[in-house]
């Protein structure tokens, strides 16, 4: 499985560190086991009355030796090991942040966001804790264990006596086994309603303007409180067991003390053992109970993190479903003539077809336009063309490579793609837009925002491309975030540019400015035009017209608008709607 793998290998490249901060803790735990010696020795000392200043100040010292070695290994391993537990849950993050970059769209569309972020969350912090916690504790725990019960033997207290007073703790590796497994249950239940609450949560925030806009607080309010409630009350379920568990572990150790105190203080009592032994008796028992309470505290640690260890190993174990092919090859730089072949797609799940049969040809250089009512399929073309689901093999060919034997990199680059609704990143206004390449000049930001049309708004701004957007910075209208979108796709200068509706939150004259500027910087690159609105496409060398996922019409502007058809009744409403509008102004 993979995470043990991953926490397994964690271990492995770090070992002599954490060898060293285990040989601390041991060696602070040996030491801490000969004070009940000392005591008990000094106790003896006393009651034989025998106690002189030298007696006194040798015991004080060696107690100081003790307390001063004990605390100051036990820093120096404990700092270790938690910083090592730190470090791990960097390297964890980083590496499901890579895993996260590989899954496809597929994976995404069935988990929220706020799911995905409970894992880089709860999830791996659970793990560190026990990583860190687990190997302190157990260390410190096991080590005074075995150093107590070596004190025990070789001193000069009855076998007899040790053996009786153990027998409670004989019951512990029950205790393990039998709660063992409801604790990692319960502790998977908790994780499971923590993720479905942080998903909701993700979900209620982002949506937070339509919900007050729409006065629907206490609807969403209730819905929240669910999963919070969920999460209490699987959190209350665990708690009681886990609590349950962890006070068992003391308990017998508390029963092994009554066993010491009446049978050794009967044996005192008859002169068979001395009072130091006695002291020195309750003072080991004592020792022990803490580090029992500290071995259930890791058990119950490390069932809760092997709940949060088979999430991991689930997640991680997911195999993105777009993968490159042994044979991948980068696309031929430049390469931006398409011909698609006999293209159809039905999405996983869903029983009709996206796309039916589609034959299309763009030569290089050339601009098609692609239209077509809602959910016709123009932009599940697009996914196919950037892979984001896979075509079926030689459908789509870009310079005559079939596109599922180019590699995903390649593929990337040579194509840019403005989506409708392109994404703003927290950050300034040029990093938005030169986001493909941050480490280019200002220069083809300002170009890109020119032909983009929103230069002139940029400098209206208080920083212009300096501005930051988003939580800490201004709020862009529907039109302006579609705009530096759009500059985000020109600054690439891919050879082949995809705009799916990219102009559809813009009025009509600024549209006709973008695509003029489109027009003459692309003259000589592949250009994809999807729009609804036919004033953006009518300039295109060949229109597709796209119905139910299957071309009904193609065709140019004039000889479209000749045929009876789609687009002759598109441009016919169209243009019906302009003239109003003119005339109405
Ligand atoms: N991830 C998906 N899983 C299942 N079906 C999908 C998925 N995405 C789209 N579809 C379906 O595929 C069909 C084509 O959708 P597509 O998004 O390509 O349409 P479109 O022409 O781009 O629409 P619009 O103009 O509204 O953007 C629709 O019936 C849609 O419901």
């Amino acid at each position: 499985m993979q995470p043990p793998r991953l926490l397994l290998g964690y271990l492995r490249s770090n070992w002599y560190k954490y060898a060293a901060a285990i040989l601390a803790i041991t060696v602070a735990n040996v030491v801490q086991s000969i004070y009940p010696r000392v005591l008990g020795d000094f106790t003896d000392t006393l009651h034989a009355g025998g106690i002189t200043r030298e007696a006194i100040v040798d015991s004080s010292l060696k107690l100081l030796a003790i307390g001063l070695t004990f605390g100051l290994l036990t820093a120096v391993g404990q700092f270790v090991i938690m910083k090592l537990g730190r470090r791990f849950e960097f390297v964890t993050r980083q590496k499901l942040f890579v895993h996260f970059t590989r899954l496809s769209e597929t994976y995404y569309s069935k988990h929220g966001v706020g799911q995905l972020l409970s894992y880089v969350m709860n999830d791996v912090t659970s793990v560190r804790e026990s990583i860190s916690m687990g190997i302190n504790q157990t260390t410190n725990a096991v080590i005074l264990i075995l150093s107590v019960m070596f004190m025990m033997s070789i001193s000069s207290i009855p076998l007899y006596l040790i053996v009786t007073c153990m027998v409670p703790l004989l019951a512990i590796p029950f205790v393990v086994v039998l709660f063992g497994r409801p604790i990692r249950q319960r502790s998977l239940k908790v994780q499971e309603s923590l993720a479905k609450m942080t998903e909701t949560a993700e979900e209620q925030f982002g949506g937070i303007r339509v919900t007050k806009k729409f006065a629907v607080e206490p609807v969403m309010r209730e819905r929240f409180g669910r999963t919070v409630d969920r999460v209490a009350d699987n959190q209350l379920r665990l708690v009681r067991m886990s609590s349950l568990f962890q006070a068992l572990l003391p308990f017998l150790g508390g029963l092994s003390l009554i066993v010491a105190i009446a049978f050794g203080g009967f044996l005192t009592i008859q002169g068979s053992i001395t009072i130091g032994h006695f002291v020195s008796l309750t003072l080991y028992l004592r020792m022990i109970v803490n580090p029992l309470q500290q071995i259930g505290n890791v058990i119950n640690t490390m069932q809760r993190s092997r709940a949060s260890l088979t999430r991991l190993s689930d997640l991680l174990a997911v195999q993105p479903d777009i993968r490159e092919s042994e044979r991948a090859a980068p696309l031929k730089r430049g390469a931006s003539d398409i011909r698609i072949s006999g293209l159809s797609f039905t999405y996983p799940g869903s029983a009709q077809k996206a796309l039916d049969n589609i034959e299309l040809t763009v030569p290089a250089g050339r601009t098609l336009g692609i239209i077509g009512k809602t959910g016709s399929g123009k932009t599940t073309l697009v996914k196919l063309l950037l892979r984001v689901y896979e075509p079926p093999e030689g459908t789509i060919r870009i310079g005559g490579q079939d596109i599922r034997h180019a590699t995903l990199e390649s593929l990337r680059t040579q194509i840019g793609y403005v989506p409708q609704d392109g994404f703003l990143f927290s950050t300034t206004i040029r990093d938005n837009i030169a986001f493909s390449n941050r480490s280019s000049a200002a220069e083809p930001a300002y170009k890109a925002a020119k032909q983009a049309q929103i230069y002139d708004n940029i400098m209206q701004f208080p920083e212009q491309f300096e501005t930051k957007l988003g939580e800490r910075g201004i709020t862009l209208s529907g039109g302006q975030r579609q705009r530096t979108s759009l500059a985000r796709g020109f600054l690439k200068e891919a050879p082949i540019l995809v705009l799916d509706d990219s102009v559809s939150a813009v009025d009509a004259v600024t549209e006709t400015d973008i695509i003029d500027s489109l027009r003459a910087e692309r003259s000589d690159k592949t250009t994809i035009i999807i729009a609804h609105r036919i004033s953006a496409i009518k300039h295109a060398d060949e229109i597709v017209v796209l119905d139910k996922g299957a071309v009904v019409q193609r065709g140019t502007h004039e000889q479209l608008i000749a045929q009876q058809g789609i687009y002759a009744s598109l441009y016919a409403i169209q243009e019906e709607g302009t003239r109003h509008a003119a005339g109405e102004a």
